[in-house]
């Protein structure tokens, strides 16, 4: 650490499912300074369940012989309190993936019995500026408990994994027009991170052209939006395993938009609190084209939905309506 950064207070990151798969890839990029850049020395805080504890150890082991210059501790937890305890972005990566034979009401079950106690847990001992990102699925449905916990952090704090999803649209629009992916501006993930988000391009430019007038409507229909909604399933069917690296990496651009701020001519999608925007009920974490100032999310208001568009985000904000009245009939919230 240079003299300057070492007279800083480090900003203390909290990663739970630290020895998971997308642990594995996130913690390095965050040590070295990737999600709160050059000037911010970091302490890092790793929660696992106990029996995860020893793996997490491992991984700690490697961080230090990376020797970071920012990489100003490491704390391994079991223990949720401890966990958050004056944490200022907490990345919450653990959750229960769906097993064979596993209903939709079982796993949010097991996800309420992760998400209510950590969301009390900021509550209690988070800094006073936190920021929570949830990556584990159902990710949004999983913000919406950990907020419902945490009444006394404002709910904007809680924001919901949608960016992969941005990236991946990217990624498609980009190979398609034979264009760089810097170079597309105004692309939105509305809705549920699941296959019935909406990836939408209607506003999209791409190098100052609509992209609706570089590509046709079939495209769209039939193999952009498809491909990018089914595209964690893809991975998994293609690796055997879910998308690890490039959850990372978006959860590093997420974190690193929210810091430093979205630039004057674009925005990105995330997954935030609804103030009733587009029709979309209050209270709900859903995907929204949104901008942050650096320290705040604001969606981004009074853009027009055509009829397909309207159609393909009230399919997706059902969905997110069926989860939340299924975890209140739970009594997750
Ligand atoms: N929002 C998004 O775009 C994406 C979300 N995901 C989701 O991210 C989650 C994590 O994925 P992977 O790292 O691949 O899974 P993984 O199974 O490799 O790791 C999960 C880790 O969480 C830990 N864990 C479970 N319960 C915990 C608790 N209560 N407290 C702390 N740690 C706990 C486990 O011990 C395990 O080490 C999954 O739910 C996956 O579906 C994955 C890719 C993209
Ligand atoms: O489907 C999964 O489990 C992983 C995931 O969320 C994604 O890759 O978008």
């Amino acid at each position: 650490m240079s003299a300057q950064n070492a007279e800083k207070t480090p900003a203390v990151v909290t990663v739970t499912g630290a020895a998971g798969q997308i642990g594995y890839a996130l913690l390095f990029r965050i040590a070295s300074g990737q999600l709160l850049g050059p000037d911010t020395p970091v302490r890092l805080r790793l929660l696992e369940v106990p029996q995860a504890v020893r793996a997490a150890e491992g991984t700690a082991m490697e961080l230090d012989d990376c020797a970071f210059p920012l990489l100003a501790g490491i704390d391994i937890t079991d223990d949720v309190r401890a966990a958050f305890d004056g944490t200022n972005v907490a990345l919450l990566v653990g959750a229960r993936p769906r097993t064979a034979g596993m209903e939709r009401g079982d796993l949010l079950s097991a996800n309420g019995g992760i998400f209510a106690p950590q969301g009390a847990a900021i509550n209690a001992g988070a800094a006073d500026d936190v920021k929570v990102l949830v990556v584990g699925n159902p990710a949004n449905t999983n913000a919406f408990i950990a907020a419902s916990h945490a009444p006394d952090v404002p709910a904007e704090r809680f924001t919901a994994m949608t960016r992969l999803d941005h990236n991946r649209a990217l990624a498609q629009l980009a190979a398609r027009t034979g264009r760089r992916v810097d170079e597309i501006r105004h692309l939105t993930i509305w809705g549920n991170h699941s296959a019935t988000q909406f990836p939408d391009l209607t506003r999209a430019t791409v190098a100052g052209t609509p992209a609706t007038d570089l590509v046709d409507a079939a495209w769209v229909a039939d193999t952009f939006i498809p491909t990018v909604a089914k595209r964690g399933a893809a991975i998994i069917e293609a690796r055997g395993a879910s998308s690890a690296a490039s959850a990372a990496n978006a959860a590093v651009d997420h974190v690193r938009t929210w810091v430093d701020g979205t630039p004057a001519d674009d925005w990105t999608s995330a997954g935030v609190v609804s103030d009733g925007s587009y029709g979309v009920p209050e209270g709900l974490i859903s995907s929204f084209p949104v901008t942050s100032d650096g320290t705040s999310w604001s969606i981004v208001p009074d853009l027009e939905l055509d009829a397909d568009s309207r159609a393909r985000l009230d399919a997706s904000v059902a969905e997110l309506v069926e989860e939340r009245e299924a975890v209140r009939a739970l009594g997750l919230v």
